[in-house]
């Protein structure tokens, strides 16, 4: 559980991209963060694994203020893990597994539960035939796809991800989404910003908007959506299921299939019946 109180960030130019935030990340959920270019998602993110500190108000990893030493910090990024936009600004290592490696022996992890940890990544993430292959030949896809194992193989509690499917082709953007789906558990939050409304409507347990520095809503992925001036303010277009679920004149959108899956069967077992 992360708490913001009353925090604020400024950046050197003056620019003021985190106004007076104050909220709750709770544990085990799977958090969407909507917000249009420039609503301060990023630097949202950059705090929560303490690479910035705020300006004014203060982090809380449950009761306890984030510490900014290195005693602090190495605490804090092993349980907190962040894939960043741009691949480039986390890869550094010679070769895909040399990069993998890194972060788990950074952790100062036993070299057989490294080696067990990269094999498994590299598997899941189907990373075997770039596995020798130097970060720098690899294309943008495939640095975020090892970017992504590279933190999925130190476990976090908490795993950040901004905007993991920009760059992906459709199959690859599926299979991470399958992955992080397997990789959430009760103790595991996974917070991660999307353009993509449809996507956060099906998946978001927890959706957080924000706009020009400032958290417009957080709560229930379904109610944000009848929410017409956030989402104008926002830049926000309402999810397909969501208006088709209005089109059809359903009343409690609530009990209604979030999921295109679910939806799928539901029409299919209602056509069958009438
Ligand atoms: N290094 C910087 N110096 C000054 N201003 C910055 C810097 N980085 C970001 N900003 C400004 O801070 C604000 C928030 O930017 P941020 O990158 O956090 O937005 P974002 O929601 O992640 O946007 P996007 O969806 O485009 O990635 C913007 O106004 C941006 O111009």
């Amino acid at each position: 559980m992360i708490t913001f109180d009353h925090v604020s960030y400024q950046y050197p130019d003056g620019t003021i991209a985190l106004h007076d935030l104050s909220f709750t990340l709770p544990q085990g959920k799977k958090i969407a963060l909507l917000g249009n270019n420039g609503a301060g998602k990023s630097t949202l993110f950059k705090h929560l694994n303490g690479l910035f500190q705020p300006t004014t108000g203060t982090i809380f990893m449950e009761d306890t203020p984030y510490q900014y030493n290195r005693k602090g910090l190495q605490a804090l990024r092993g349980q907190v893990g962040i894939v960043f936009q741009d691949p480039d600004a986390q890869l550094f290592s010679g070769t895909v597994e040399q990069d993998i490696a890194f972060g788990p022996t950074n952790l100062g992890w036993s070299s057989d539960k490294i080696h067990a940890q990269v094999e498994h990544v590299i598997t899941q993430l189907e990373l075997e035939s770039l596995r020798k292959k130097p970060i720098h030949f690899l294309s943008l896809g495939q640095k975020k796809r090892v970017a992504i194992a590279g933190v999925l193989a130190m476990e976090p509690h908490i795993l950040i991800l901004d905007e993991p499917s920009a760059g992906l082709d459709r199959y690859y953007a599926n299979q991470i989404m399958k992955h992080l789906n397997d990789f959430h558990t009760e103790e595991r939050t996974i917070i991660l910003s999307t353009h993509d409304v449809d996507f956060a409507y099906e998946w978001a347990d927890l959706v957080l908007v924000m706009q020009d520095g400032q958290m417009t809503y957080m709560g229930d992925p379904v109610a944000l959506f009848e929410e017409q001036a956030i989402l104008q303010a926002a830049h926000l277009e309402r999810p397909l299921l969501f208006e088709v679920a209005k089109e059809l004149g359903i009343q409690n959108l609530a009990d209604y299939p979030r999921s295109r899956v679910q939806l799928w069967e539901k029409m299919k077992r209602q056509t069958t019946l009438v």
